[in-house]
C-alpha cells in the first residue's frame, strides 16, 4: 500500500555513531613550507595562511542541509557528534581534536546543499608547531597513535601528479555576458539612486574548460605561496584564496577582517608609492562602501560582544592582484546564562551575509542579486571554514575563488560592491582583478 502524499513521513534518523579521535603532538614543520608540504592530494580538505592552519584527509562523518536554518542546522548537528564523541585531546590550541569542515550556500533561497565535513586525518599547524588528529566512525577501529600515523602515511602514498598548462585551456562566458551583466550593474546602480538600498554586491561568473583534469593540490600550493596574506581553502571542490575573515573565534576573542573598496594593481604606476594610499584611501566613493560594510558587520556583531575595537581608519591591505580598504575588529564575546560564548558558527549565522558581499538593506538586496544576477552563487560568498569541540573557528567568506564541476571544467565568481556613485564598466575591470588570482593559479592565458 503506498503512503498517502498528505501524511508526513518522519525521515529516519540518521544512528549516531560516536565519532572517536586521538590528537598526538608533532613538533616543529619546516618554517618556510609549514603544512603547504601536505596539501598533496586533490582530494585534500585546507584551511592554511602562511604555513598555519589545517590541511585534512578523508571523511568520518558528514552533514547537508539546505534553508534558512542552515546554520542552526549544522550546529544541532554537531552538537549531536560531540555529546556523542569520545575525544582524547592533551592539547588546549584552536584546531586541535575533533574538527568540521564546512561550507555554506550563500543563499537562505538556494538548493545548494551546505555541508559539515569531519575527516579521518587532520594535521595541525600554529606558530610552527605541529599536531595529527585521527578521527574514526568505525566501532572496530584502534584509536591510537600507530593507527593515526599510519592512516596519514596512506593518504600520502598517493600524491597528485602536477598539470602543465594545456594549449587547449580556455575560459569561457558565465550565465552572463559581460554587456549583460554591465546591464544588470546599470540596473543595479539605478536602484540605490532611487533611494531602495545603498549597496549591493553584484557577482558573475566565468569558466574554465581545461585541457586535462584540474591538479586541486598544486593549484591550493600555488595561491597558498603568492596569497600568503590570504586564507587557502578546499572543501568539497570549492577552492580559492579569501582575504576576507567574517569570524574567527579563539576562546573567548572573536576576530574580523572587513574589507570593502577595491583599486586593481594592473597598470598602477610604478613610480608611485602613494597611489593606492592616495586613490583609494582618499575616495569618498571608496570610504563610504567601506563604511557600510564595517557596520553591517560590527551591527550584527555587537549584541554578542562585551567590547569590541577597530581602528577608525580603514588601512591599505596589498594583495598581489588589488588593493582592498580593510578593518580588523577584535571583540570579547559576552558569556551567556550558561557562562559559555557563542560558537563561531553561531556567530556565522548571525553575521552572514554582510554588506561586503550581499548589501544594505541586507533582504533588499538579497533580492536584487536574485532578480539582477540570474546565477545560482552556491558557496560563493558564503561562509567557509573550520571549527573545533570548544567552538573556536575560522569562517572565511568564500571569495576569489572556483567550484571543481568536473575534472576539466572550473566555475569561478567574483563580485563588486556598487554604490551610487559606481560605473559598469569600472566594476566589470574589478570583476576581471578578483578573477585573476584563481586564473593565474590554473595557469590559464587570457
Ligand atoms: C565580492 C567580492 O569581494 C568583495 C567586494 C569588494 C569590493 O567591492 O570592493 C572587496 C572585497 C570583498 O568584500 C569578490 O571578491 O567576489
Amino acid at each position: 500500500m503506498s503512503t498517502p502524499s498528505s501524511i508526513a513521513v518522519a525521515p529516519p534518523l540518521t544512528p549516531v555513531r560516536g565519532l572517536r579521535s586521538i590528537t598526538i603532538p608533532r613538533g616543529q614543520l619546516d618554517d618556510s613550507t609549514g603544512l603547504l608540504d601536505y596539501v598533496a592530494r586533490n582530494d585534500v580538505h585546507t584551511w592554511v595562511r602562511r604555513g598555519d592552519g589545517l590541511v585534512a584527509f578523508g571523511e568520518s562523518a558528514r552533514f547537508s542541509t539546505a534553508g534558512p536554518d542552515r546554520f542552526i542546522a549544522a550546529q544541532q548537528w554537531w552538537r549531536t557528534q560531540l555529546d556523542a564523541a569520545d575525544v582524547d585531546n592533551p592539547l588546549a590550541v584552536p584546531g586541535s581534536g575533533l574538527v568540521a569542515f564546512g561550507s555554506f550556500a550563500f543563499s537562505k533561497t538556494s538548493q545548494h546543499q551546505s555541508r559539515l565535513i569531519v575527516p579521518r586525518i587532520v594535521v595541525g599547524c600554529r606558530d610552527g608547531h605541529s599536531w595529527l588528529t585521527y578521527i574514526t566512525a568505525d566501532e572496530g577501529a584502534d584509536v591510537t597513535a600507530d593507527a593515526a600515523e599510519a592512516a596519514l602515511a596512506e593518504y600520502l602514498d598517493e600524491t597528485a601528479i602536477e598539470r602543465v598548462p594545456d594549449t587547449s585551456d580556455r575560459l569561457t562566458p558565465g550565465i552572463l555576458s559581460e554587456e549583460q551583466w554591465m546591464t544588470a550593474v546599470e540596473q543595479g546602480i539605478e536602484h540605490i539612486r532611487s533611494g531602495e538600498l545603498s549597496k549591493l554586491v553584484l557577482a558573475r561568473d566565468v569558466v574554465a574548460e581545461l585541457g586535462s583534469p584540474v591538479a586541486t593540490a598544486q593549484v591550493l600550493r600555488e595561491l597558498a605561496v603568492r596569497y600568503s596574506d590570504c586564507w587557502t581553502y578546499s572543501v568539497d571542490g570549492l577552492i580559492g584564496s579569501t582575504p576576507e575573515m567574517l569570524i574567527k573565534v579563539e576562546n573567548s576573542t572573536a576576530q574580523a577582517r572587513v574589507l570593502a573598496g577595491t583599486l586593481d594593481r594592473n597598470n598602477a604606476p610604478a613610480d608611485d608609492p602613494d597611489y593606492a594610499q592616495r586613490v583609494l584611501a582618499g575616495s569618498e566613493k571608496q570610504l563610504h562602501e567601506h563604511q557600510i560594510a564595517i557596520d553591517s558587520l560590527t551591527g550584527q556583531l555587537e549584541p554578542f560582544t562585551s567590547t569590541m575595537t577597530s581602528h577608525s581608519e580603514p588601512f591599505v591591505l596589498e594583495l598581489p592582484n588589488v588593493w582592498h580598504l580593510a578593518s580588523d575588529v577584535t571583540a570579547q564575546l559576552e558569556p551567556g546564562a550558561d557562562g559559555s560564548v557563542p560558537t563561531s558558527l553561531a556567530l556565522v549565522g548571525a553575521l552572514h551575509p554582510t554588506a561586503a558581499v550581499c548589501g544594505t538593506p541586507t533582504t533588499v538586496a538579497g533580492a536584487l542579486i536574485r532578480e539582477l544576477e540570474h546565477m545560482e552563487r552556491g558557496p560563493y560568498a558564503g561562509p567557509v571554514g573550520w571549527m573545533d569541540a570548544r567552538g573556536n573557528g575560522e569562517w572565511g567568506i568564500a571569495l576569489r575563488g572556483a567550484v571543481i564541476e568536473s575534472p576539466t571544467r572550473v566555475r569561478m565568481y567574483a563580485g563588486c560592491g556598487i554604490v551610487a556613485a559606481s560605473n559598469a564598466a569600472a566594476e566589470l575591470a574589478e570583476s576581471w582583478s578578483k578573477f585573476r588570482p584563481m586564473i593565474e593559479a590554473l595557469g590559464i592565458r587570457r
